[in-house]
Formats: C-alpha cells, sequence, structure tokens
C-alpha cells in the first residue's frame, strides 16, 4: 500500500507517522515541525535571551548532534551566538572516537570548538584512573556517579572559558522521564521535588542551563538526525553497563 501523502505539504509522501502526534509527514515538514517545536520551547520558557552566547555540551552524541544543528538553524530567530564545548574524560577506547564526530561537526557548521579535559582541570585524573581506583574497592558507587559530577563542572568551567552566558545539553524527554524514575526507586524526594522544570536558573554563581530538547521524544531526536543526515557518534560508554541507569530503564 502507498505511503499516505504528507498531512502538512500534501505534495510530497509522508515517511513517517509522527510517535507524538500520529500525524503523517514527508521528511523535509518533519524537520520544519521539530524545528519550530524547539523554538517554541526555547521562547515560551525565555531560556535564551537574544544576545545570549550558547555553550552547546557537545558529546558527539545524537541529542548534542541535533541540539546543536537545529540551535544553528535557529540562530537568526533567536539572535544567539552558538560555541560547541566538548568534555574529554580520559576514555580510551571510546572518547576520542566520540571527539572526532565533534571536531567534524564543529568544521562543518563552522562554529568554533573548545575541548576540556578531566586531565587539565582535576590533577592529572582520568576518568580511567577513577575507574580502576574504584574497582574492586567495594565502593557501592559506580564510577558513572563520579563521571557525572566531574562532567558538569568541566562543562561549566569550558563554558567560562569561551565567555557563554548559557550552557544547553541534549537532554530529551526519555531522559527526562527516566530521570525521574531513578529517582522514585531511589526514593530521593529531594530530586523529584525539585525536578521537572526547563533548566536551572545558575544559582550559586553557577551558569544558566536549559534542555531545549526536553520535550522531543527520542524517537524524534533519532528521525531528526537521519533526515536531515547528521553525523554522530553512536557507541556506548565502555563504563555505562555499570550505571544505574541502564538496569533500571531495561527493566
Ligand atoms: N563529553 C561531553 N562533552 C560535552 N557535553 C556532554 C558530554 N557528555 C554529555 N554531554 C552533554 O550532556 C547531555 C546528556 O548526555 P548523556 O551522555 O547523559 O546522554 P545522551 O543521551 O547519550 O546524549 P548524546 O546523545 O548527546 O551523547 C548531552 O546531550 C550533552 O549535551
Amino acid at each position: 500500500m502507498p505511503a499516505p501523502p504528507c498531512s502538512s505539504c500534501h505534495a510530497a509522501r509522508a515517511a513517517l507517522r509522527r510517535p507524538s502526534s500520529g500525524c503523517a509527514l514527508c521528511g523535509p515538514c518533519f524537520c520544519t515541525a521539530f524545528e519550530a517545536e524547539v523554538l517554541h520551547t526555547v521562547l515560551a520558557g525565555r531560556l535564551l535571551p537574544p544576545g545570549a552566547v550558547v555553550a552547546v555540551g557537545a558529546s558527539g552524541g545524537k541529542d548534542s548532534t541535533v541540539l546543536a544543528h537545529v540551535l544553528r538553524e535557529l540562530t537568526p530567530r533567536l539572535g544567539i551566538s552558538l560555541r560547541l564545548v566538548a568534555v574529554d574524560e580520559g576514555i580510551g577506547g571510546y572518547r576520542d572516537a566520540a571527539l572526532a564526530a565533534v571536531r567534524r561537526q564543529a568544521a562543518r557548521w563552522e562554529l568554533p570548538l573548545t575541548i576540556v579535559a578531566y586531565a587539565d582541570l582535576f590533577g592529572g585524573w582520568t576518568m580511567d584512573a577513577v575507574a580502576r581506583s574504584t574497582a574492586g574497592s567495594g565502593r557501592s558507587r559506580s564510577c558513572c556517579t563520579f563521571c557525572g559530577v566531574l562532567r558538569r563542572r568541566a562543562l561549566e568551567e569550558g563554558a567560562r572559558l569561551v565567555g557563554a552566558t548559557h550552557i544547553v545539553t541534549g537532554h530529551n524527554a526519555d531522559d527526562m522521564a527516566e530521570t525521574v524514575l531513578m529517582n522514585f526507586l531511589r526514593g530521593d524526594v529531594g530530586r523529584l521535588a525539585r525536578g521537572g522544570g526547563l533548566g536551572s536558573p545558575g544559582e550559586g554563581g553557577a551558569l544558566p542551563r536549559c534542555r531545549p530538547l526536553q520535550f522531543a521524544s527520542q524517537k524524534e531526536v533519532v528521525l531528526y538526525a537521519h533526515f536531515r543526515r547528521l553525523d554522530y557518534f553512536s557507541e556506548e560508554c565502555v563504563y555505562a553497563p555499570e550505571a544505574f541507569r541502564p538496569n533500571y530503564s531495561n527493566t
């Protein structure tokens, strides 16, 4: 059976049915709708004021790749400027390939890229060194817990280095739902009470952070990357199997 016509342009055949609305759209109309929704998230939430210098946390993965691409498309509408900031955690066999993807993106999109390394920021400690020191120590926390804390700090340092006024990350709606579930299973009432906003306003001198993709499902992020032919790195971190997150999200 042939695909139905696109319900937006009525000219092309639909290439997908949107998981969020059930609407049948062609690739270009889906991408336009996706970008308009991110624009709405940013404008309605007053996340990035005109003139903002925005540091995009660029991991090379699908979410931050899509985020950087969409914000670059929206730059004239928003009146912001973008900087890519990548954190090198020092994870052998993983981060180098991901950073290569970020370098290709920066070159293709002509965006300035700054890479900050844990080793430089944290007295020579890399994530591989942290993992070695926690292995077999009987500590209950996986090295991902440490990495999350260090990465947050490193991204802040990198953003300040490039003169950013705001930080954006590529967390999508699935990530947000996972976080709520994880906090629920841990019984972390404090985080549950705090969570759910569009970002943090920059308390305690920290730069304001936000997640412009937080209403976009992972499926739609992947579809957008597909239709825009974005080049991203899709392997999982070598330490991911130890993390708490995949353990409950696969159950
Ligand atoms: N090494 C890094 N350097 C800069 N920013 C990062 C890095 N790792 C993660 N981030 C930021 O944090 C967000 C969430 O990262 P996380 O690894 O938890 O999720 P993800 O779904 O795998 O994201 P992505 O697909 O962008 O890698 C990313 O989208 C990115 O904006």
